[in-house]
């Protein structure tokens, strides 16, 4: 437990450590850490000398840091447990705490490239059922591979970020017609971070997912139903998911999350060798999504059919390389129930029933001004809790 005022007990103790990039005052943007509700800088501890990571700390974000691999994070990260439990190091640790309240978040790290699953069997046959009546909801490549897209790296903004509504095409009964979307929507996803870079050519493994993985953050996918829907056949999503994806501003270490692993669903038919993960383990992580403040759903990670080590697989298995920075966002998390989906496209199916939220107002899609909120937590060590903050964003209103 941390002598950090406040941080013994709570989920921001020394088990959790989410590692993020702050700005204080005028000083440029630095790597912290975060305990209970403050956050240590970083660069000033490495500055002077009570953490060694050659460096890597001293930078405005986290590739570097992340770059470095498994065993120099793990030694990061017991230094740090040693600096916030230990008594004797709190005259000199002290001046480099900052309440959190004084700082400001930023994007944690560059984004290299963003790729998005498709990895939550509820979630992709609600939405085949939705966007394609009549047809098979799962296309039959589904249950043999991740599906999924590359997204667009340089929209994947910090939490906190206003969306502005974006305009397109969409299909009417009278032809394509050009303006905001009608069909705003979420998508509440959990975005996995790259740290060691992999070689042009190799492959990464399922067994070796831990040591290129850092860590884990919230994403919301933002999607513009009506765009997508006439845009995306046969090449997928464009328009309708560039405009904007919000990641919340914590990189929650992969060592926080020991805990929270779980038997992932069982997988029938068989994959095939190089996406058998033994044993085959998925995050219990449980999403909550709140809508201008009302609780809509509790989506649940444990229940992804296909795991990130699967995701990372096959990823890579055509000798992709992946670089430190690159983000991998799971899918659309959604349970089987109405109250644990990802989408309001799901939570109103399709638009057509409208959910009243707690301060009276109806809704079917995103309204200008509407502000969307995922939260996170998990399962940490002896029966704690691990918290994964947060990624907020409200809609603001198109620009013509
Ligand atoms: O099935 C479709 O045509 C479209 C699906 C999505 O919009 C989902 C997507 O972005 C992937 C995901 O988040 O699960
Ligand atoms: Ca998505
Ligand atoms: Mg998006």
């Amino acid at each position: 437990m941390s002598w950090v005022e406040g941080a013994a007990g709570s989920s921001y103790d020394t088990h959790n450590l989410p590692y993020g990039v702050f700005t204080h005052g005028d000083a440029p943007a630095r790597i912290g850490v975060r305990i209970g509700e403050f956050v240590l800088d970083l660069d000033g501890a490495e500055a002077a000398g009570l953490i060694l990571a050659g460096g890597a700390l001293r930078a405005p974000s986290l590739n570097e840091f992340m770059a470095l691999g498994h065993a120099q994070w793990s030694a990061v990260r017991k230094r740090i447990v040693e600096l916030l439990t230990d008594p004797a190091h709190r005259a000199v640790v002290t001046p480099l705490l900052h309440p959190l309240a004084e700082v400001t978040l930023r994007m944690p790290f560059e984004v290299g490239d963003y790729v998005d699953f498709y990895s939550s069997e509820q979630h992709a046959s609600n939405v085949g059922q939705i966007f394609r009546p009549g047809e098979p909801p799962l296309l039959p490549n589904w249950k043999h591979l991740p599906i999924g897209y590359h997204g667009r790296a340089g929209t994947v903004v910090a939490s906190g970020t206003p969306i502005v509504r974006p305009c397109g095409q969409r299909s009417t009964p009278d032809g394509p017609v050009y303006g905001p979307s009608v069909r705003l929507d979420i998508e509440a996803e959990v975005g996995f971070v790259v740290g060691l870079p992999s070689a042009l050519g190799d492959r990464v493994s399922v067994e070796d997912f831990s040591e290129y993985v850092f860590g884990v953050v919230l994403l919301n996918d933002w999607s513009a139903r009506d765009l997508q829907a006439w845009e995306y056949r046969p090449l997928g999503p464009f328009l309708g998911k560039s405009f904007a994806t919000s990641i919340s501003p914590w990189v929650v270490p992969l060592d926080a999350l020991a805990h929270a692993w779980v038997p992932a669903p069982v997988q029938d038919p068989p994959v095939l060798d190089y996406l058998r993960d033994e044993p085959h383990l998925g995050l219990d992580l449980r999403l909550a999504v709140d809508w201008n403040g009302s609780r809509v759903s509790e989506p649940p990670f444990a229940g992804m059919y296909w795991t990130p080590a699967q995701q990372l697989a096959h990823l890579t298995v055509n000798g992709a390389s992946v670089r430190s920075g690159d983000l991998y966002a799971s899918g659309t998390v959604s349970g089987v129930r109405r109250d644990q989906v990802g989408s309001f496209l799901e939570l109103t199916w399709g638009g057509g029933e409208p959910v009243t939220l707690a301060d009276g107002t109806v809704r079917t899609f995103l309204e200008d001004g509407d502000t969307v909120t995922i939260t996170a937590t998990a399962a940490g060590a002896d029966g704690r809790t691990v918290s994964l903050g947060e990624v907020t964003g409200t809609v603001v209103p198109a620009r013509r």
